[in-house]
C-alpha cells in the first residue's frame, strides 16, 4: 500500500451514554482522516471525550448503555456495523490498541511470551517454533535487550517502562494496520516516556502503519505527530497538520492550551498574560446548541460566535470550529482584575 493512504475514515461519530435513563454525548459529530505511515494525534483537556473515541473505533462499548451513530471506514467496511464476531477478528490483527496503564492492561499471572502469543494464537496458524521466534523478534523490535529473559518473567517483574514496551509488542504482534495508543506515555517518567516514543516511532517506520496517538501532554504531540486533531466537550475544535496547529493556532482553546506550555525559563511579559477559566463540562450539563467553548470566554461578543458551529478551512487542511477564532484575543490580567 502507498504512504499517506487514507486507512481509517472517521465520519460523523456520535457516542452517547445512558445516565439515569436518558443518553448524553460523550462525543458529537467527529470527522477524522488516520493515513498510512502517518500519526494522528488527539489531544484535550480530561473529559473531552478522547477515550471514548478510542473504545467507539475498537468496539468496546456495553451496547445496552451506549449508543453510536456514523462510520468508521476501514478495509472496505464500516467498523461500527460488525458484528461482534468480525470484529474480534479485527482487533488486534488490523487494529491493534495500546493503554495508559500496563499493569492492569497485562495479566499477573501469565509469562510475558504466553502474553504476547495469545493474539498470535488467534489471528494466525504459527507453530511454536514459530511463535517463539515472532515472540523474540517483536521484543528486540520493542528495544527489550533480553529477550529470552523478558519472555520467560512475569509483569510484576518488570519495570513501569519495560511493561510498556510488551504492551506495544502485544499491540504490534500481527502486524496491525492501524495502532491505538491511548496515553501510552502518562504514566512513565520523561526519560522512559521519550524513548517509548521511539519505539512507538520506529514501528510506525518499520510496520508502515497509521496511529492514533491520544494524550492531554503537547510535548509528546510536537516531538511525534505527524498531524493534530484538538478536542474540547466531545468536539474536534481544531485540525491540522501538527506543524500548522503549533505555529499558527486559531482556536482560543488551541491557543490556551500552547500558551500553557511551559516555555523554559523565558521571562513572562505583559503580553503573555492571560486567563481562561473554567473546564470542560460534564456531558450531562454539556450545551447542545451554540459555541461550547463560549462560555469559558465571556469577553468574546456573543454575535462572534456561531449558533451551530461548523468547521472553517483556514489554510488547506488546517481547519477550525466557530467563527470567534476571527475574534479571539487573550484577556490580560490588568483587564481581568478590572
Ligand atoms: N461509560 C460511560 N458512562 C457515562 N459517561 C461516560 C462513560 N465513559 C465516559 N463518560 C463521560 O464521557 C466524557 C468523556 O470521557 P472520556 O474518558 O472519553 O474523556 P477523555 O478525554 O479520554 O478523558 P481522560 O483523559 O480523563 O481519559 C466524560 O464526561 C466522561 O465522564
Amino acid at each position: 500500500m502507498e504512504d499517506g493512504q487514507e486507512l481509517l475514515e472517521l465520519n460523523d461519530i456520535s457516542t452517547s451514554f445512558k445516565i439515569d435513563g436518558q443518553y448524553y454525548d460523550a462525543i458529537s459529530h467527529i470527522n477524522l482522516t488516520v493515513k498510512r505511515d502517518g500519526i494522528l494525534a488527539i489531544v484535550g483537556e480530561s473529559g473531552c471525550g478522547k477515550s471514548t473515541l478510542a473504545t467507539t473505533i475498537m468496539g468496546l462499548h456495553d451496547t445496552d448503555t451506549t449508543r453510536i451513530s456514523g462510520q468508521a471506514l476501514f478495509d472496505g467496511q464500516d467498523l461500527l456495523k460488525l458484528d461482534d464476531k468480525s470484529m474480534n477478528d479485527i482487533r488486534g490483527a488490523k487494529i491493534g490498541m495500546i493503554f495508559q496503564d500496563p499493569l492492569s492492561a497485562l495479566n499477573p499471572l501469565k509469562r510475558i511470551a504466553d502474553q504476547i502469543s495469545e493474539g498470535l494464537d488467534y489471528h494466525t496458524t504459527m507453530t511454536s517454533d514459530e511463535k517463539h521466534a515472532r515472540v523474540m523478534e517483536l521484543l528486540s523490535q520493542v528495544g527489550i535487550v533480553n529477550p529470552e529473559r523478558t519472555a520467560r518473567q512475569f509483569p510484576h517483574e518488570l519495570s513501569g517502562g519495560m511493561r510498556q514496551r510488551v504492551i506495544i509488542a502485544i499491540a504490534i504482534a500481527c502486524k496491525p494496520d492501524i495502532i491505538i495508543a491511548d496515553e501510552p506515555t502518562t504514566a512513565l517518567d520523561v526519560t522512559i516516556q521519550a524513548q517509548i516514543l521511539d519505539v512507538l516511532r520506529g514501528i510506525q517506520a518499520e510496520n508502515h502503519a497509521g496511529i492514533i496517538l491520544i494524550t492531554h501532554d503537547l510535548g509528546v504531540v510536537a516531538e511525534t505527530a505527524d498531524e493534530v486533531a484538538v478536542m474540547y466537550a466531545g468536539e474536534v475544535v481544531e485540525r491540522g497538520t501538527t506543524e500548522q496547529v503549533f505555529n499558527n493556532p486559531q482556536h482560543p482553546y488551541t491557543r490556551s492550551l500552547l500558551r500553557s506550555v511551559p516555555q523554559g525559563n523565558q521571562d513572562v511579559t505583559h503580553d503573555d498574560l492571560y486567563v481562561i477559566e473554567g473546564s470542560v463540562p460534564s456531558i450531562e450539563r454539556m450545551p447542545q446548541t451554540g459555541d461550547r467553548f463560549a462560555p469559558r470566554i465571556p469577553w468574546i461578543p456573543a454575535e462572534a460566535h456561531e449558533e451551530n458551529p461548523s468547521m472553517h478551512e483556514v489554510a488547506p487542511g488546517h481547519q477550525v470550529r466557530c467563527t470567534c477564532y476571527q475574534q479571539f484575543y487573550f484577556k490580560s490580567l490588568e483587564e481581568t482584575n478590572k
